[in-house]
């Protein structure tokens, strides 16, 4: 086992050398461009980034003229930028700059995820459960119950499965309740993840484990457990060889939530009815009144050391993203029990503040990302928009949200893929300290164990 982790510990040290080695290249390849073409090559990418973000702005928040000069201005920019780099004769040295970015970044994460691998969520053995309960979705994920079998397989394993009437709006948490008035041992659920959270809430109550079925679409619960979302029914293996996992629940308005709550932009657009069908046409029709603030509500949050005012957007997450942006495809929770939640909250008015998200990033002034037990949300309306875990509703002001620390027993499969893919943040510094780092300080320093 030691000598395990002391190799991974070398690899990841070696790695983190690569990728420093790779930055010294980057810098050096614009360097020795001649005269001061290395400062052009910086000076022409840094305004193509601006020029590209501002023409998103107002393709964004903009209508007709507007939106379709935003539109090829945001197309037109990095096509410039290829065209200036070539007319210029500096992009052998621009396209040798980017690459050896390009591998610096990837060979840090490589370093940063070796050392993380061991720093896992801690699984524990538990007692299989006797009396599981199940309830399941026929219609999530368009038809992923039918599709994989889950409700012959789960019934194959012992388990009592209930099918989700979606003819009506059932209540699911009442479901559940009368499952463990029952003599349920333990609840589940095959669906999207609006259903997981509020059968969590129920299993957390009554110190249930919960078992999740990666039935819906986006899945990204199952996701950060470390879950496999290609074939939901491998999360049924957790009935007969499982392990458990504990982590925080979130909770807003007396309601729990796995991963996000989120307020003003996000939510005013999924309240519209024809959100579900028809998601792009629908966000691209709302921005412009939302963003420019004709409509929506302008939101301020107090979080436990810091106040956000007047922000278009807030994300509260049932711990931190590692990345700014938990909405982007592959946004990902290292972990899901800090006891802490993650806060990001957006203010952008205009272009430049625009530019200024692309270029300096987490560093903008118009971006706010930040961890607090406990955030709470207000605004001069009475109600406001809230979309919980993807769920539309609308809950009265001021809206609290708290972290309730490892209040989920999660029982899951002992063979999971794992989350080993989660992108862990990049700090530079934690690259150059791992760089830097002795043969036997680095796997003294990182042999815990992976719990
Ligand atoms: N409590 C409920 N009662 C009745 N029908 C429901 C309920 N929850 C969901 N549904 C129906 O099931 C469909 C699928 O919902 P669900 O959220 O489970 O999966 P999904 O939308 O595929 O996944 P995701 O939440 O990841 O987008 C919904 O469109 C809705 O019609």
């Amino acid at each position: 086992m030691t000598s395990t982790i002391s190799r991974a510990a070398g690899r990841a040290r070696l790695l983190a050398r690569l990728a420093l080695a790779c930055v010294l290249g980057a810098v050096a390849a614009l360097i020795a461009v001649s005269g001061p073409g290395g400062l052009l090559i910086l000076a022409i990418g840094l305004t193509g980034l601006a020029v590209t973000a501002a023409g998103a702005w107002w393709a964004l928040a903009y209508r007709g003229a507007v939106r379709v000069a935003g539109t090829l201005l945001a197309v037109a920019a990095p096509v410039t930028v290829v065209v200036l780099y070539a007319r210029a004769d500096v992009w052998p040295a621009a396209l040798a700059a980017i690459a050896l970015m390009g591998s610096a970044v990837a060979c840090a994460r490589s370093a940063l995820r070796l050392v993380r691998q061991r720093d896992g969520m801690p699984a524990v053995a538990c007692a299989l459960p006797e009396h599981p309960v199940l309830i399941m979705n026929p219609k999530s994920g368009g038809g992923k119950v039918g599709r994989f079998g889950l409700v012959e397989k789960a019934e194959a394993l012992g388990a009592r499965v209930v099918l989700l009437d979606t003819s009506v709006e059932t209540d699911v948490a009442d479901i559940a309740r009368r499952a463990v008035a029952g003599g349920a041992d333990l609840l589940g659920v095959a669906g999207g993840d609006g259903t997981q959270a509020q059968v969590a809430g129920v299993a957390a109550e009554h110190d249930l484990p919960f078992l999740v079925v990666p039935a819906g679409t986006r899945n990204h619960f199952a996701m950060d457990l470390g879950l496999d979302r290609e074939d939901p029914a491998r999360s049924l293996d957790a009935l007969t060889d499982g392990e458990e996992l504990r982590v925080d629940l979130g909770a807003v308005g007396g309601r729990a939530f796995v991963n996000t709550v989120s307020f003003g932009v996000y939510a005013e657009v999924v309240q519209r009815p024809e959100y579900r069908d028809t998601k792009a046409s629908t966000v691209l029709d709302a921005l412009p009144d939302l963003l420019l603030g004709y409509s929506g509500h302008q939101l301020d949050a107090v979080t436990d050391r810091a106040r956000l005012t007047s922000e278009q957007a807030l994300l509260v997450s049932n711990n931190p993203y590692a990345g700014p942006d938990p909405m982007a495809a592959g946004a990902r929770r290292p972990r899901l029990d800090l006891g802490t939640l993650g806060v990001v909250g957006v203010r952008v008015n205009n272009a430049a503040q625009a530019a200024e998200i692309a270029i300096l990033g987490t560093r903008a002034t118009s971006l706010h990302v930040l961890t607090s037990p406990q955030v709470t949300v207000d605004s001069d309306a009475d109600t406001i928009p809230v979309a919980v875990d993807g769920e539309a509703l609308h809950l009265p002001t001021p809206v609290t949200c708290d972290i309730r620390p490892r209040a989920l027993r999660v029982l899951v499969p002992t063979h999971r893929p794992g989350s080993r893919t989660a992108g862990p943040p990049l700090h530079w510094r934690v690259i150059v300290a791992l760089a830097l780092s002795r043969p036997e300080s680095a796997s003294t320093a990182e042999d815990r164990p992976a719990g």
